[in-house]
């Protein structure tokens, strides 16, 4: 009898994935050999998009490679998906409703159809460009009458990851009137530092949160609140330092926000999807209004492209199938994203929850498990400080880490000898990857440098660099609002393109829930100090260890 595996495949979903498959295991060229094969492979294998531009040749992809992803976009009708995407229909299906973040940053000589959420979208901007003219101008004034000089967002995840990353990424472009600062965490001690070298007649608070029932920005918006008060502010005039941002208006007020001072946000815009929305307004005090405008001017450039170019010389779709071929193919469980920038410093840790959050699912669309890999691990740091850290692992650990390389032509500081070693350091960083060094140079190497024989044979196999490493290079004109909103853009919308190859639903995130539940279980037994019977050994073991301290 035949018995039906109720796991879902890719094959099913798929139906080319066997002609890939089969094409990897008749795969036997290296990078190097690739490369030797075709003079313009760096040609052939890049793609511009307003100041992006996109190297991907040092990975293992020919023509029939790319044949057969776009063949499997087509078996699950990728262009469909995207439109589906822009024209706001309700993609998130186990919530129902659209990701429509692609609205939030539509302009009006968009080629795209208009949103029915426009009039929204426009209203909300209309809010919070006045608040950020009454900040900078000095109209708006705390308890004492001072004029505000500095801004906390609190908030996190997504109310907090997307702003505070721009906001570092655009440190170059920030306005002197108004200090942004971010704290997220439950520990005391980031609001505690924060607020330490602040003034509370001078500082406004920003509550962002979606759900506004976040338990750490509710902690902290407390703290915050106590902070002012007994610092002199009544009730009435809590207002002069508290705005939310929040879909939850009747939560937001009854914590004691002004209902004038409530930015809204809207379900259909994911959490780390919504630096687009009012979500972004630290960013827009810190940079202005014009710059926040050009962010989103950059973010629709590529959603355009992104709409509109066929998947070949498409760069979202393009990094997705790449990710996707070394994740399926491969065995590659993590990826490496590693800004040569020092002001894209947070650009991993924002790419974590936009990628890991969407992606990290082991049931299809329809409810059934994954019979096949789906997320990978998303990390990186700001260079070249990785290269003398975790690069080691690239190079000759034994596991396949496809990373990309971001950088930008042009600095934008004055030191100019120093940005040019940074672009030597991210391109020999690729390039060492691509080709290793064989047993032989690395015992000439030895003999050179005038080891004798017997030494050069014994140290030569430690110093052997297999190479044929894949990576690719993404170089920015130069960081700005605008190339940093496409940049943005082009990773969620990467993002979707994996979604949709994965057959998952890029953006729910009920994985997190249970935390968050036990996590209110048993703050309210550490508080009573009642330990449920139930609880497993080590739990129980180290909550009576909390207890008696
Ligand atoms: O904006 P909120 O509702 O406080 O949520 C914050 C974050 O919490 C999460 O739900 C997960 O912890 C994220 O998806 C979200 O960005």
């Amino acid at each position: 009898m035949e018995v039906t595996d109720p796991k879902a495949t890719l094959s099913q979903h798929l139906p080319h994935w066997e002609l890939l498959n089969a094409h990897k295991q008749a795969w036997t060229s290296s990078l190097s050999e690739l490369f030797a094969l075709d003079p313009h492979r760096a040609e052939h294998y890049s793609l511009e998009v307003g100041s992006l531009f996109l190297d991907y040749s040092k990975s293992h992809l020919n023509e029939t490679t790319i044949k057969h992803l776009l063949a499997l976009a087509d078996d699950c009708q990728l262009q469909q998906a995207i439109d589906s995407l822009f024209t706001g229909k309700h993609v998130n299906n186990t919530e129902d409703r659209p990701a429509w973040h692609s609205a939030l940053r539509q302009q009006p000589d968009s080629t795209l159809p208009a949103s029915s959420v426009s009039g929204d979208i426009a209203a909300a901007k209309k809010q919070m460009a006045e608040f950020v003219k009454n900040l900078h101008d000095g109209s708006w004034k705390g308890h004492s009458g001072q004029t505000i000089t500095d801004v906390v967002n609190i908030g996190i995840g997504g109310s907090d990851l997307g702003p505070r990353m721009v906001c570092k990424a655009l440190s170059d472009f920030h306005l002197p009137q108004v200090n942004v600062h971010f704290v997220a965490n439950i520990d005391g001690a980031e609001i505690y530092h924060t607020l330490k070298q602040l003034n509370p007649e001078t500082t406004l608070f920003i509550v962002a949160s979606k759900s506004f029932s976040t338990l750490e920005t509710l902690e902290n918006a407390k703290t915050a609140r106590h902070w002012i008060i007994s610092n002199g502010c009544s009730i009435d005039n809590l207002k002069r330092h508290f705005v939310a941002i929040s879909t939850n208006t009747k939560k937001a007020t009854e914590f004691g926000i002004d209902a004038d001072n409530i930015f809204p946000m809207w379900d259909w815009v994911g959490g780390r999807y919504s630096l687009w929305s009012a979500i972004g307004l630290p960013i827009a005090i810190a940079v202005g209004w014009q710059a926040f405008e050009a962010l989103l001017e950059g973010a629709a450039e590529m959603d355009e492209h992104f709409a509109t170019a066929e998947f070949k010389h498409n760069m979202p779709v393009i990094l997705a199938f790449l990710t996707f071929w070394y994740s399926q193919f491969w065995e590659a469980k993590s990826q490496a994203v590693l800004p040569y920038c020092h002001q894209l410093q947070r650009f991993p840790d924002f790419l974590q929850q936009l990628d890991m959050e969407s992606l990290g699912k082991s049931v299809n669309r329809d409810g059934q498990p994954t019979h096949y890999a789906t997320g990978i691990a998303i990390w990186g740091t700001e260079e070249s400080n990785g290269q003398h850290s975790f690069h080691q692992l690239f190079h000759q650990g034994t596991q396949m880490i496809p990373v990309d390389f971001i950088t930008s032509l042009q600095p934008n500081h004055p030191h100019t000898n120093q940005h040019q070693q940074l672009l030597a350091c991210c391109l020999s960083q690729s390039q060492a990857m691509l080709e290793g060094k064989t047993l032989a140079q690395a015992r000439q190497e030895l003999l050179d440098d005038g080891q004798s024989k017997a030494d050069a044979d014994r140290l030569a196999p430690h110093k052997v660099i297999p190479g044929n490493r894949p990576s690719n290079t993404l170089l920015l004109d130069q960081l700005t609002p605008r190339s940093l909103g496409s940049l943005i853009a082009l990773y969620e919308h990467k993002v979707y393109v994996l979604s949709v190859l994965l057959n998952i639903n890029a953006f729910d995130q009920w994985g997190v829930e249970l935390g968050k539940q036990l996590g209110t279980t048993i703050a309210g037994a550490l508080k009573s100090g009642q330990l449920p019977e139930h609880w497993d050994s080590s739990t129980r073991a180290l909550a009576e260890r909390i207890l008696s301290r």
